[in-house]
């Protein structure tokens, strides 16, 4: 595995890079029958770090996350989350999914499908109530306690989705494609948004997502993945100003020189990719 850092400059008050490690890889492999996906993947992700995850379609983005989580069991290597090795969903770990109208109950309220996920902690009524709309208030949806999901538009939806992951107060969260069936102008909005949220639960974020341009605007540190077998091409340092904003953040000669890079590893990556037998 290679690394390389910007030469830029950075302002930010972004995370030591000896920061504690929250989350790592170790050899990850996973092989769905005859096809080997994931190939050896080693990172790791430090407290209070935002790390993105790209690669081309069909890496394995997506099975990553869910060896990470301990929703699947890895065919080789391991997971170790806060020193210990991951073999069921982490209690300190929230997901958040593309696909918030799946993930969402649509007959429970928005109250009711926070608190689902509240019930696991050992937290009284009247305390699951103060976390939900605290958690509604941090993603700008305060007093909506008793509206249905399918009364609300995706970007909404999608924001009650990220409450839901703040309510269950993790220190890592994991977004899969979380921003991808939104239109730009939310996406925008919910780029913003999350960058907030995890600068005031200085949570560690590890986001996955196929585009460039969300990656290098959001990431403390991008990793990018090769085709299937997959394995970390290059992880790239994202020292650009905090905090970001969206037109002087990307108006800066160093972002377009790290897209450049992360769109040209990712180009290299497609035309070398296979998915096949062994
Ligand atoms: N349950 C499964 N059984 C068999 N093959 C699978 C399974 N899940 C994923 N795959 C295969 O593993 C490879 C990686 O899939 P995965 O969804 O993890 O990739 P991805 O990088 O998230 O893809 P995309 O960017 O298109 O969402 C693909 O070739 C896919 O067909």
């Amino acid at each position: 595995m290679t690394s390389s850092a910007t030469s830029v400059p950075s302002t930010a008050a972004g995370p030591p890079e000896d920061g504690t490690v929250m989350l790592k890889t170790r050899d990850l492999h996973k092989s769905y029958g005859q096809v080997d996906v994931l190939a050896g993947v080693d990172f790791a992700a430090r407290a209070g770090e935002f790390v993105c995850v790209v690669g081309p379609s069909g890496a394995g983005k997506t099975t990553l996350l869910k060896c990470i989580s301990g929703l699947m069991r890895p065919t080789s290597g391991e997971v170790v989350f806060e020193g210990v090795p991951v073999t069921e969903p982490p209690a300190k770990l929230a997901v958040v999914l593309q696909d918030y109208s799946r993930s969402l109950m649509p007959w429970l309220t928005v109250g009711g499908n926070i608190d689902l996920v509240l019930r696991a902690k050992s937290l009284s009524r009247t305390e699951r109530v103060a976390v939900i709309a605290e958690a509604l208030t941090a993603v700008g949806l305060e007093g909506r306690e008793d509206m249905y999901p399918w009364q609300m538009s995706g970007g909404m939806q999608q924001r009650v989705s990220i409450a839901r992951g703040l309510a269950y107060q993790p220190d890592v969260l994991l977004m899969d494609e979380p921003f991808a069936a939104v239109d730009a102008q939310t996406r925008i909005d919910l780029e913003d948004l999350l960058l907030a949220v995890q600068a005031r639960y200085d949570m560690t974020v590890l986001f996955v997502t196929h585009d460039i341009d969300e990656a290098v605007y959001l990431a403390d540190r991008v990793i990018v993945l090769s085709g299937a077998p997959t394995t970390v091409t290059e992880e790239i340092a994202v020292q650009l100003p905090a905090p970001r904003d969206q037109v002087s953040t990307k108006t800066l000669p160093e972002y377009g020189q790290i897209r450049a890079h992360v769109f040209g590893l990712i180009r290299d990556a497609k035309a070398t990719s296979r998915t096949t037998p062994k």
